[in-house]
């Protein structure tokens, strides 16, 4: 069974470089990010995260939410793996689905098939699953021949339909997003929400940040408020 249980997670970013004295306090009193400290010995480091606990289960659609710089993305790179928790505990159970950055790792060399390959790999794949994907995915993304040419002939948009066409062609248990994906022209929008939606209802856990409450509303089953990296427990549903 998928699951994610986490336990005191903190996450402190270093901070090299900044300046050790502090501005006056009321300049310091602001709405948004995480705590910055300046411990001698230590030097300055921001908490992004301060004793988050989390218990999420399979059927769980949750949504983070929060003012900018309140922890969201640093939350979902914990989960993603891609950081470690400076304290606390994280156990993450399944496959995990990370689509934070979707054209990141992307050949702008390579043509758009091998680019497929590239990315699918990176997301977990194995090449025998890549290959049952790999027309259908080329006919999802419209590309037509342009998928036999190399990414830097694409235009922007069309790099994004490839990235999309990949990323949501995923089977995976637990599912990581930062926003709502929605990716193309007018008309390419329609299919790539309905794409969108039908990989979040047949992933047993997303975890998912937005600024959106429409979004949250709509997708998710319960929404985690951050506020200066803890969970605020008033806001919670
Ligand atoms: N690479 C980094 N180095 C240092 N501090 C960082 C780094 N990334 C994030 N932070 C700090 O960590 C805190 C949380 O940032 P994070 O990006 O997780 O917030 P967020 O809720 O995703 O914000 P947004 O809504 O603006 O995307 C902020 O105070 C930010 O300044």
């Amino acid at each position: 069974m998928a699951h994610i249980k986490g336990e005191k997670i903190c996450v402190d970013y270093p901070i090299f470089n900044a300046p050790h004295r502090s501005l006056k306090k009321n300049l310091l009193r602001v709405a948004t990010g995480g705590r910055i400290s300046r411990e001698t010995g230590k030097g300055v480091t921001v908490r992004a995260l301060d004793g988050i606990d989390l218990d999420i289960r399979e059927g769980d659609r949750v949504g983070l939410t929060g003012h900018n710089g309140s922890g969201k993305s640093t939350l979902l790179r914990v989960l993603a793996g891609v950081y470690e928790p400076t304290e606390g505990f994280l156990d993450v159970q399944g496959r995990v689905a990370s689509l934070l950055d979707i054209s990141i790792g992307m050949d702008f060399e390579a043509s758009g098939l091998e680019n497929i390959f590239l990315r699918g790999l990176l997301l977990g794949l194995s090449k025998t699953e890549i290959e049952k994907k790999l027309e259908e995915i080329t006919s999802f993304s419209e590309l037509g021949e342009y998928i036999e040419m190399p990414v830097r002939t694409y235009s922007s948009g069309m790099v994004m339909r490839l990235a999309f066409s990949i990323a949501t062609s995923i089977e995976a248990d637990i599912l990581l997003m930062d926003e709502w994906l929605s990716v193309g022209d007018a008309d390419f929008v329609k299919k790539a929400e309905d794409r969108m939606r039908s990989l979040v209802y047949r992933t047993p856990i997303l975890v998912m940040a937005s600024h959106s409450k429409e979004i949250l509303q709509d997708v998710c089953t319960r929404v985690i408020r951050l506020e200066g990296g803890k969970i605020d427990c008033s806001s919670q549903n």
